[in-house]
C-alpha cells in the first residue's frame, strides 16, 4: 500500500472542508474530548468531503464509530490498541495505522500486523505533551529497516523546511498538525506543503 507523501491531521471536519479541496490526498481527523455524537457527525461530514475530493481519511482513536459510519482506515495509538478489538476492525475490512515510540511499541506494533507504521515525535511538537525525546532522523532510518515493507509515517514538529530530512531518512510520509493550523495562512501552507511533497508522490 501507497500512502500520500503528505499527511494532514486535523481537529474538525469544517478543517476538512477547508482544506482537502486544495489537492490533500490523505487526511486524519483526531478529535479529542467530545460526544460520540459530535464525533459521529464529524467523521460523516469528514467521510462525504473526502469521498468527494478522492482524499483518503483516517480516523484517530474512535474505531467504532469509524466501523459504524462505513470508514476504511483508523489510527490508533498503543494505549487505544491495548484496548481496541483488532478483530473486529479486520473483519469490518478496516486498515490500521499504528504509532511508535520506541523499540518495545514497534515490537507491539508490528504483531498486530498494521497497514503502517508512525514513528514520532521526530521533533518536539507543541500539540500535546510527550513523554518521548524527540527521536531525530537516524531512528527514522533505523525503523525503515524494520518496518519494511510497511509504509512509514514521520510525526512530530514537522515543517516544510523539515520535510527533505525525513524523506531522505526513508520516511514515505509525513504527518503535520500545527504547522498547518496555527499557521497565518493555513490554505497558503497547505499549498506549499503539496508541491513541496511533490518528488516524494
Ligand atoms: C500518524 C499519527 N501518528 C501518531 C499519532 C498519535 O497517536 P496516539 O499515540 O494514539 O495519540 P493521539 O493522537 O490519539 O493523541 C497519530 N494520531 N497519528
Ligand atoms: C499527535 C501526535 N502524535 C505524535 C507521536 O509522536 O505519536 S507527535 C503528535 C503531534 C503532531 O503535531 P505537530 O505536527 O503539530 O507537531
Ligand atoms: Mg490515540
Amino acid at each position: 500500500m501507497k500512502l500520500d507523501p503528505f499527511y494532514l491531521i486535523v481537529d474538525s471536519a469544517d478543517w476538512i472542508e477547508r482544506l482537502v479541496p486544495l489537492g490533500v490526498k490523505l487526511v486524519q481527523l483526531r478529535i479529542k474530548d467530545r460526544s460520540d455524537e459530535d464525533i459521529r457527525g464529524q467523521i460523516r461530514a469528514a467521510k462525504a468531503v473526502c469521498a468527494l475530493h478522492g482524499c483518503q481519511l483516517i480516523v484517530n482513536d474512535y474505531w467504532q464509530i469509524a466501523i459504524e459510519e462505513g470508514c476504511d482506515f483508523v489510527h490508533l495509538g498503543q494505549e487505544d490498541l491495548a484496548e481496541a478489538d483488532v478483530a473486529a476492525i479486520r473483519s469490518a475490512g478496516l486498515k490500521l495505522g499504528l504509532s511508535t515510540h520506541d523499540g518495545t511499541e514497534l515490537e507491539t506494533a508490528l504483531a498486530a500486523k498494521p497497514d503502517y507504521v508512525a514513528l514520532g515525535p521526530i521533533y518536539p511538537t507543541i500539540l500535546k505533551k510527550m513523554k518521548w525525546e524527540p527521536q531525530g532522523l537516524a531512528r527514522i532510518s533505523a525503523w525503515r529497516e524494520r518496518v519494511r515493507p510497511l509504509p512509514l509515517v514521520a510525526i512530530g514538529g514537522l515543517n516544510t523546511d523539515r520535510l527533505e530530512g525525513v524523506f531522505t531518512h526513508g520516511a514515505d510520509s509525513a504527518a503535520v498538525v500545527t504547522d498547518i493550523t496555527l499557521n497565518a495562512d493555513p490554505e497558503g501552507r497547505t499549498r506549499e506543503w503539496i508541491e513541496r511533497t511533490a518528488r516524494w508522490r
